[in-house]
């Protein structure tokens, strides 16, 4: 039903909105106005259902398609093209990977839009993130350790979509690439410390969709510019 349809399978240049921060209406009309295929609205933590549909509603004034990265239950929000839910693959704590997620699908399983809902197996590999301290991800991970959780996530759990998340820091495209060559069915997302043109073009020629998040609130010229730069490289295989 959804690897090939899904509408991100198309996306290769993303905007991560976060709705604990503020952005001015200027700001948001520009990079809903960028060129880039989706906004994905989404934070670890202060994620609330009145900011985030606040947030819905502004990007809703634009034609961009707008996704939820569901971070917690309170924020679960009708409304959005697409919803993705996320499982942290490398953490010992099980709440992370299918504890959290499991009491949210108590409460609106039968309400979930089933055809735009995916699930994101999330690989932190940033120590530092905010992501990474909350979950208690393991992420100073060899190379064959990536690879066998992206063995794992790809070829055992068939998950739509993998996220190598740097949060904060760019990451090593090496280890992307490795990861892009050994996925088979699943989409492999890169987000993670892009502020300039030329980072976004190396994490376009290592991954199939690439994320860009904080330089958005620190420098909105540079965020923009990520778009083309994105966008003028060849989806890689
Ligand atoms: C009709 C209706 C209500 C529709 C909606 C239905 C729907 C789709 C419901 C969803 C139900 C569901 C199963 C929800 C799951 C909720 C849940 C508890 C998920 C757990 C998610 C999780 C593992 C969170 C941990 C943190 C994490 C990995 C977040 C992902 C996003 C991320 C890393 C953002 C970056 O954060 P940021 O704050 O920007 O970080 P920096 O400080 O580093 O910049
Ligand atoms: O904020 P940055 O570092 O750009 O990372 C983007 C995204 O992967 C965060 O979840
Ligand atoms: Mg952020």
């Amino acid at each position: 039903m959804e690897l090939q349809s899904a509408i991100y399978n198309e996306w290769r240049h993303v905007f991560k909105l976060d709705p604990e921060r503020e952005i001015s209406d200027e700001r948001l009309d520009a990079i809903c106005m960028s060129g880039t295929d989706a906004i994905i609205v989404g934070g670890s933590s202060g994620v609330t259902f009145d900011n985030t549909v606040d947030l819905m509603s502004r990007i809703r004034r634009y034609e961009v398609p707008c996704a939820l990265e569901v971070s917690n239950e309170e924020a679960a929000v009708p409304g959005f093209d697409h919803y993705f839910i996320p499982l942290v693959l490398n953490t010992d704590k099980a709440e992370w990977l299918a504890g959290r997620q499991i009491q949210a699908l108590r409460k609106f399983g039968a309400f979930i839009p089933w055809e735009n809902t995916s699930a994101e197996g999330y690989l932190i590999l940033n120590e530092e993130a905010q992501a990474a301290k909350l979950t208690g991800a393991r992420a100073a991970l060899d190379s064959e350790t990536v690879a066998a959780h992206i063995y794992m996530a790809d070829r055992l759990m068939h998950l739509p979509v993998i996220y190598m998340e740097y949060s904060g820091k760019f990451g090593d495209m090496e280890l992307v690439k490795r990861a892009l060559r050994l996925v088979t069915g699943a989409r492999l997302f890169y987000g993670g410390g892009i502020d300039d043109a030329a980072k976004a073009r190396q994490a376009a020629a290592a991954a199939h969709t690439v994320i860009v998040g904080n330089v958005i609130y620190d420098d909105l010229e540079a965020a923009l510019s990520t778009v083309e730069a994105v966008l003028a490289v060849e989806l890689p295989k």
